[in-house]
């Protein structure tokens, strides 16, 4: 296992990760135990993103006027475990009276503070850390963090054939591990792709819409339609990527959920948690294209950050546009990707 993976999996278990000089654990999975030995004077300050700062109502606290820059709180005798799982859950900002006042502080090393967000965003938790004075023995630089959290490089772990009951023609299915993070992706070959540039479609994972055919988004339905597509067109690549909640992972997308049903929109949503509108790259997926001997395709998408990612990383591609009829549940959600995402018709 990769460094990288080796500290997603620590923070995902509540235990100590060291990044550059200081030692983190996630606020989210770290139990009063584990602070009881590793912080046992209740001392440790926390590390938010910035958008999480602002969204506690301490932008005046703050000297930099970037959102992505991270923020340290300073402990007060108040501010126990409990309390403090409860200030980093968007979902009491509703409450009428939220803890505080809360003190910001300096934060020694803001990069590898930033690194370290990264990594607990790329585990699924959410952006809250806890500052722990202790050392640890799983210990990665600024730059290793960062590689962790942005995985582009792969290797095909297995392939297989694969009979779809959707589709009249022969699939094949195509395991692949990021060697960064270790997280697993899947390629599906319908049909033998090849030859001129095959109509491909970048799918980020989600399973409320793709398993549950959740009617809030648009997944599901595009999904089944891209097959369709690639078995018209006498073959197509599906690259199923784990990607869920447009990067935040399955836990923080049913919390930003929880947002929208209090009336924040899917943007909103993300930035209240302390994430950007969308934590996804394209670099893994042109990975996967290279490692199935594609550099040019023809991709069923309305995200021009989908044509945009796989050109950076030397992938040609053509859009086939790639749009649904809506529903009523999913309209205002459509209609907010083209407003503040740069979604196209
Ligand atoms: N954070 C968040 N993610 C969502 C929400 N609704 C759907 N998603 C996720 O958004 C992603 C949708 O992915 P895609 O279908 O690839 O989306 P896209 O960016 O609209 O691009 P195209 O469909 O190619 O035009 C999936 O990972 C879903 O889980 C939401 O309200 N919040
Ligand atoms: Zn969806």
């Amino acid at each position: 296992m990769s460094k990288g993976a080796e500290a997603i999996a620590a923070l995902r278990a509540g235990r100590a990760v060291g990044i550059g000089a200081m030692t983190v654990a996630a606020v989210e999975t770290a139990t009063d135990d584990f602070l009881g030995l590793l912080d046992p004077n209740g001392r440790a300050a926390l590390v938010l993103s910035g958008a999480r700062a602002a969204a506690l109502g301490l932008a005046n606290q703050r000297d930099s006027a970037s959102s992505r820059e991270p923020v340290l709180i300073e402990r007060a005798p108040w501010l126990d475990a409990a309390t403090v799982r409860g200030l980093v859950d968007a979902g009491r900002d509703f409450d009428r009276f939220g803890p505080g006042p809360l003190q910001t502080g300096t934060l020694e090393d803001p990069g590898a503070a930033q690194a370290a967000l990264a990594l607990a965003r790329r585990a699924g938790l959410m952006p809250a850390l806890w500052l722990l004075g202790a050392d640890t023995a799983l210990r990665l630089s600024q730059d290793e963090a960062l590689a962790a959290a942005r995985p582009a490089q792969v290797t095909i772990a297995a392939r297989a054939i694969l009979p779809v009951d959707t589709l009249d023609i022969a699939a094949q299915v195509v395991a692949m591990r990021a060697e960064e993070d270790g997280s697993e992706h899947v390629a599906l070959l319908v049909g033998a792709p090849g030859g001129r540039a095959p109509l491909t479609r970048l799918h980020s994972e989600c399973l409320t819409g793709d398993v549950f055919g959740s009617l809030k988004c648009d997944c599901g339905p595009q999904l089944k339609a891209a097959l369709r597509l690639m078995a018209e067109d006498g073959g197509g690549i599906l690259l199923y990527l784990r990607q869920e909640g447009r990067g935040i992972g399955l836990a923080n997308k049913i919390r930003a959920y929880a947002l929208q049903d209090r009336g924040l929109d899917t943007v909103e949503a993300n930035q209240r948690l302390g994430f950007a509108d969308d934590e996804r790259d394209y670099a893994l997926a042109a990975a996967m294209l290279r490692a199935l001997g594609i550099s040019e395709v023809r991709l069923l998408t309305n995200n021009p950050a989908k044509l945009a990612g796989l050109e950076a990383q030397g992938i040609a591609a053509e859009r086939v546009a790639h749009r649904l009829p809506a529903n009523p549940h999913n309209a205002h959600y459509l209609a907010v990707k083209a407003a503040k995402s740069g979604h196209l018709d």
